[in-house]
Order: C-alpha cells, then structure tokens, then sequence
C-alpha cells in the first residue's frame, strides 16, 4: 500500500453559528505519505485526535482523501471504487480488512460464530462449496487458539469473552486472505495479560496467511513490542501528520523528534527519565486545536527545544528504508540548518517535573 501526499479535512459542525460564519475545517490527516511493504506492521502512535484512525480507514479505503493518492499494488483505490481503474474494486476491498477496538461491533449478537464467518466467505468466495467454507473456518478457529473449534463455532457472542470476540474478529479478517489488516486499538480492549498474547497470536498468523498489518495503538510500548518483534515499522502522528517514521529501533530506542521523546518520557515502561531534578521534556501538556493549527513545525508550542525558525517554517520528514533514510520532521535532524543560529523561544527550555 502506498500513500502519496494524503489529506482529509473535515468541516466542524459549530451548530448554529454554521448559519452565520464560515464552517471550520479540521485537517485530520495532512500531507502523509508512506509505505506499507508486504507482509511488513506498521504501527501508528500519537495522543487522542491526531488523525490515527482517519489515516488508518483512508488506507484501507473507508474514508476518501481530500487530497493525495492511495494505491494498492499501484492501482489508486479510489478510481477502482469509482469504476474507472483497471483492478476490479471487489478484490481491493477483500484484501483490505480491519478489526475494530470493539470485537463486538463486527459480530452479529443473534448469529452463531460460524453463521457470522460464513457471510463473509459466502459474499467474497462463492465458489467455495459450504463443506470447504466450514472447514476453512473451523481450522483458523482452532489455529486462534479456540478448541475445541466445533463448539466455539455453534456460541453466540455472549457466550464469548472479550478476548475470544477479539480472536473471532481476527478470524474474520484473517478467512478473507487480506494483504492488510487495519488493526485499529484492536487490543486496547483486553486485559494487559491477554494484551501481547493477543499481539504474538497476530505475528504468527501474519506469517502463515502473508498479510501486512496496521496497527493503530496509543501506547508506544505496545507499538515497541509489536514493531521490535516483527521487524516492523512505528509512525509517530502528531496533529495530522507524521513527524518520525523507522524500525522500533530507531523511533523507540534512540528518538529523534521532540514529541517522540516525550511520549517515551510519558510511558512508564520506557521511560530512562529519573523522577528527581528531571525536566519534561515538553513545555506544556495541552494539545493546541486541530482547526488552527501552529505555523512552522506543530509541534513548536510545546517542544523544549523550540526556536524562532520553528514558528516559521515546516520541517519535512525524510524516509527512505532502502537508502535506510530516517530523518524525523525536525530541524535539529540537520546538522546544517538555520535552526542552530536561531533564537531560543523557550524561556529556558523544559519545564520541570513538579509543574505537571
Ligand atoms: N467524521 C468526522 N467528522 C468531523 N471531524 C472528524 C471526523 N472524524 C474525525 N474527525 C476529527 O479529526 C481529527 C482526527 O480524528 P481521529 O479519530 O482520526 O484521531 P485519532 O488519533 O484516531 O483519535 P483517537 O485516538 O481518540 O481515536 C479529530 O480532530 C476529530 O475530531
């Protein structure tokens, strides 16, 4: 999967005042461009309303770009959903699949389990006979882990625990063969013990069935856990576009851009910061407003290592994996940049820990 430059805005709706100003518009994703190879993860991370989910849905073609391009093996989704490409939308939009943060949504509460993965396979392999559907359904049950995989199939979800509603999700997702799987805070839901079970169960069946994942998840030592594991990728979002971008590696070990420094610094099982004396590495917590964004870099209102050329011009992520290319979207990646002669906007630079 490819994406080039994408952008999707969307119009606030301000209730009343609509009739009387210009509708505000929310860029919830802004000029994101990546790659997803084959059978590769790829974990989104950022804080509440960055944009996570509506990039995730745009690259699995729920949600159309209002800029840019989405491509599956070069084919622009949007023009296949349209009818004027040359791959036929159906087979774009079988290999693009997700599961959702609640397995319950994708289950039908008065189908069995094997009623509610049998639709699916009826719609998309009708020429499977129903014999071969069973069986196919029945082994990727028993494969998640459910067994005796006959009895799992005849329950209902309620007669399911969460983590069990997550494996038939993933079941679901997994029958139709996908070359990618949007994993949208998929584990959020379960108990932090079921959390990395949850995760090795998707390693191991990403490589028996090929496909790629994206994950989206808040927490960066999940995305660690999952990216490290698979030698995958982790993109850190913030306000609608992606500011790092490498292996677990690069992004978690040794962080470039000042924001993933400080959602490092914010997660306890990562964080190398001491409580004593230390200094956030973030001036303040709040998160500035989606509809009017900072000029220059973002992140500039809250970064300790602001300058003035920071409020002025947008710094522009580097990636090139086969050049082995990370360069975050910040200056100070540069070692020649106007940034290092330009003043300090920071009264001094962190603020300490006490003030949180
Ligand atoms: N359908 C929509 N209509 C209007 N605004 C939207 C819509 N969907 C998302 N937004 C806005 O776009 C921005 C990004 O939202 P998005 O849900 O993609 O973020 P997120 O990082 O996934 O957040 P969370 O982690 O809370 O789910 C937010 O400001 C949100 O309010």
């Amino acid at each position: 999967m490819t994406l080039n430059d994408v952008s999707v805005e969307f119009a606030k709706n301000s209730g009343l005042f609509d009739l009387f100003s210009e509708r505000e518009v929310v860029k919830a994703v802004d000029g994101v461009s990546i790659e997803i190879p084959e059978n590769q993860v790829v974990v989104l991370v950022g804080e509440s309303g960055c944009g996570k989910t509506t990039l995730g849905k745009t690259t699995i073609g729920l949600q159309e770009p209002t800029a840019g391009s989405v491509e599956y093996r070069g084919h622009d989704i949007w023009a296949a959903k349209k009818g004027k490409g040359e791959m036929p939308y159906r087979e774009i939009r079988r290999s693009l699949q997700i599961i959702h943060q609640d397995p319950g949504s994708s289950l039908n509460p008065n189908r069995t389990v094997m009623a509610s993965l049998m639709e699916p396979l009826r719609r998309w392999y009708p020429e499977l006979d129903t014999q071969d559907k069973r069986a196919r359904i029945l082994s990727m049950i028993e494969r998640v882990g459910m067994s005796p995989a006959q009895d799992y199939a005849d329950r209902y979800p309620h007669q399911l625990s969460g983590g069990e509603k997550q494996r038939v999700a993933l079941v679901r997702a997994l029958i139709m063969n996908p070359e990618l799987i949007l994993a949208d805070e998929a584990i959020s839901a379960l108990d932090v013990s079921l959390r990395v079970e949850m995760m090795n169960l998707m390693i191991e069946l990403q490589d028996l069935i090929g496909t790629s994942y994206l994950m989206i998840s808040h927490d960066l030592s999940n995305a660690r856990y999952m990216a490290k594991k698979t030698g995958g990728y982790i993109g850190i979002m913030y306000l609608g576009e992606i500011v790092e971008f490498g292996p677990a590696s690069e992004v978690i070990e040794d962080p470039s851009h000042p924001y993933t420094k400080a959602l490092k610094w914010a997660t306890p099982e990562l964080s190398t910061f001491s409580e004593s004396g230390e200094r956030m590495p973030i001036r303040s917590i709040d998160i500035p407003d989606a509809v009017n964004p900072p000029s220059g870099c973002r992140f500039h209102t809250r970064c300790p290592k602001a300058r003035e050329v920071c409020t002025q011009e947008h710094p522009e992520l580097a990636v090139d994996p086969a050049d082995d290319l990370y360069q975050a979207a910040c200056f100070r990646d540069y070692e020649d940049h106007p940034y290092w002669e330009s003043s300090d906007i920071t009264d001094g630079g962190e603020e300490p820990m006490s003030k949180i």
